[in-house]
C-alpha cells in the first residue's frame, strides 16, 4: 500500500470505529459524555462495555499510526521519550489537586488554589496547564482550572488514582534506571524477583535482596497504595464483562487464587444465587477480604456464599474440585518455574471438568502472523490492515503492563504460545481466549 492509500484506509477505520463508540453508547442508554463534565460514576459507566472497547482499541491504534506516518519524525520521537505529563499527574495527585477542586466547580485561580495545595503559584499554574492540555482538568478562564471528566479520576475515592500513583511513582523509579538494570552482569541476565530494576533504582546496584511483593509489605503506605490500585486495575481489566460471557446457571463453585480483597467479585456473587466463590491468599490479605466482604456484602459472608481461605500457592494444593479456579494479574508476576509451580499446585486440586482461567494481558506480535484466521479462532482479535496487528496503540496499556512486570519483578506478559507451553508443562491445554480487549482470558483444561 502507498503512504496515501495508507492514510485514506485509517481514515476510513477511524470514521467506521468512531460510529461504533457512538452506537456503543445509544445502545447502553447513555449520553455521549461532555470532557467537561465532573459526573463521578462515569468513570465506571461504560468501563466493561466490551463494544465501546474494541471501537476504541482501533481509534487509539489507528490515531497514533495516522500522525506518525504524516508527522516529521522528530516530532514523534520527541513525544516518546518526554515523561513531564507522568510528573505533572504525580504531582497533581500527591497534592490532592482534584479533590480540592471538588468543592469548587466554577474552578478556581491558582493563586487560590496555591496555599490550600500547597505548590507554588507559578509553578502550579504551569502544571496544571501541561495537564489541561492533555484534557486532564480544564482551565476554565485565564490561570483558572476545574476537574473534569479526566481529572475526577484523580479523586482520592477513585482507585484509578492509585493506580496512576503507582505507575508515576514506582515503575517511573524503576523506569528510570531499565538500561543501568541492562548493562549491569548482574542483572541482565537475572529473572530474579529481587533483580528488578525497581529494587536496583531502590536499593543501589549488588545490594538487591528482597523482590517487589516483600518490599511492599515491608512500606505499609506504597502496600496500600498497590491493594488500591489493584481495584483500579479491575475497572481497567474489565473483569465484569465475563460475567455477560459464561453460563453462570451451569457453574456452581469458582476459586479465586491470589484473590486480593476480591471485592471485584461482589456483583458476581450477587447475580449468581447458587455460586459458592471462595477467596484464597495470604493470611492477611484473606483478613482484609473478610473485613470487606462482611462490611460490603454480610449476607454472603453469613451464608458461606463467600468462603475464605489462607493458601500459600506455592507451597500448598488449592481447595479440591472446584468448577473454576480463577487468576487475576498472579502468573504475570512469576517467572515461568514459578507459575508452574502454582499451576501444579492448581491441577492437584481440580477435577475431571474444572477449569483453569488465567486472566492477564496478552502479548501479540506486532508482526503480522500468516494463520490469522488460526488464531481468530482461539478467540484472539487481530486488527484490520493497515494497522499493526496487535492494534499498536489502542493496545499500548497491554505492552506498558508488560514493561511495568520487567520494571517492579523481572517478570512478564505472556504470548499465547507462551502460555500454551506453561499449561502443558503443567499437564493442562488450552481451551480457548477469552479477549476482553484491554486484557484476555486463556481457558485451559485437563489435557
Ligand atoms: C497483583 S495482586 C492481584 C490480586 C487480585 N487477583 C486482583 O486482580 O486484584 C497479587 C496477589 O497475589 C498475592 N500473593 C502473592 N504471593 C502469594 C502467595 N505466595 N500465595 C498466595 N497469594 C500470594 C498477593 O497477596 C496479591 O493479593
Amino acid at each position: 500500500m502507498s503512504g496515501k492509500t495508507e492514510v485514506q484506509a485509517l481514515l476510513r477505520i477511524i470514521n467506521q470505529a468512531t460510529q461504533d463508540a457512538l452506537a456503543a453508547y445509544a445502545n447502553s442508554g447513555e449520553d455521549v459524555p461532555s470532557l467537561s463534565s465532573v459526573d463521578e460514576t462515569s468513570v465506571l459507566t461504560m468501563a466493561n462495555n466490551l463494544h465501546l472497547k474494541r471501537a476504541v482499541r482501533l481509534l487509539e491504534g489507528a490515531c497514533e499510526q495516522l500522525c506518525a506516518t504524516l508527522a516529521p519524525p522528530g516530532q514523534s520521537i520527541v513525544d516518546r521519550s518526554q515523561t513531564p505529563v507522568s510528573n505533572c499527574l504525580r504531582a497533581a495527585i500527591h497534592a490532592g489537586i482534584a479533590d480540592v477542586l471538588r468543592g469548587h466547580p466554577e474552578g478556581m485561580h491558582v493563586k487560590d488554589l496555591s496555599p490550600l495545595v500547597k505548590i507554588e503559584e507559578g509553578k502550579l499554574c504551569r502544571i496544571l496547564r501541561t495537564l489541561a492540555t492533555r484534557h486532564c482538568f480544564k482551565e476554565v478562564d485565564v490561570d483558572t482550572f476545574a476537574n473534569n471528566r479526566l481529572s475526577v479520576a484523580l479523586l482520592k475515592n477513585s482507585p484509578i488514582m492509585n493506580l496512576a500513583d503507582l505507575y508515576a511513582t514506582e515503575v517511573g523509579n524503576g523506569g528510570n534506571v531499565l538500561y543501568e538494570h541492562l548493562s549491569d552482569p548482574r542483572s541482565n541476565g537475572s529473572y530474579h524477583p529481587a533483580k528488578s530494576p525497581l529494587m536496583y533504582a531502590l536499593k543501589g546496584p549488588g545490594n538487591e535482596t528482597v523482590g517487589f511483593f516483600d518490599w511492599l509489605r515491608s512500606t505499609p503506605d506504597r502496600e496500600k497504595n498497590f491493594n488500591t490500585g489493584m481495584t483500579g486495575v479491575g475497572t481497567l481489566m474489565g473483569s465484569l464483562a465475563l460475567l455477560e460471557g459464561l453460563p453462570w446457571d451451569k457453574i456452581s463453585t469458582v476459586c479465586d487464587i491470589g484473590s486480593g480483597v476480591g471485592a471485584y467479585a461482589i456483583p458476581l456473587v450477587q447475580q449468581n444465587v447458587n455460586l459458592k466463590y471462595t477467596l484464597c491468599d495470604m493470611p492477611a490479605t484473606i483478613d482484609q477480604a473478610r473485613e470487606v466482604w462482611t462490611k460490603e456484602f454480610p449476607s454472603a459472608v453469613e451464608s458461606g456464599k463467600v468462603a475464605f481461605s489462607y493458601l500459600n500457592f506455592f507451597e500448598e494444593v488449592a481447595p479440591a474440585g472446584q468448577d473454576i479456579y480463577y487468576m487475576r494479574a498472579i502468573l504475570h508476576s512469576w517467572t515461568d518455574d514459578q507459575a508452574l509451580g502454582i499451576l501444579n499446585n492448581i491441577r492437584a486440586a481440580m477435577k475431571r471438568t474444572s477449569r483453569v482461567f488465567i486472566h492477564d494481558h496478552l502479548i501479540q506480535s506486532s508482526a503480522r502472523v500468516k494463520n490469522v484466521t488460526a488464531h481468530a479462532q482461539l478467540g484472539v482479535d487481530t486488527a484490520p490492515e493497515p494497522m499493526l496487528p496487535n492494534f499498536g496503540s489502542g493496545k499500548k496499556r497491554t505492552f506498558n503492563m508488560d514493561m511495568s512486570m520487567l520494571i517492579t519483578c523481572n517478570s512478564k506478559e505472556r504470548t499465547l504460545p507462551e502460555m500454551i507451553t506453561l499449561g502443558r508443562r503443567a499437564g493442562l491445554k488450552l481451551v480457548k481466549v477469552w479477549d476482553l480487549v484491554e486484557t484476555s482470558i486463556v481457558e485451559l483444561e485437563f489435557e
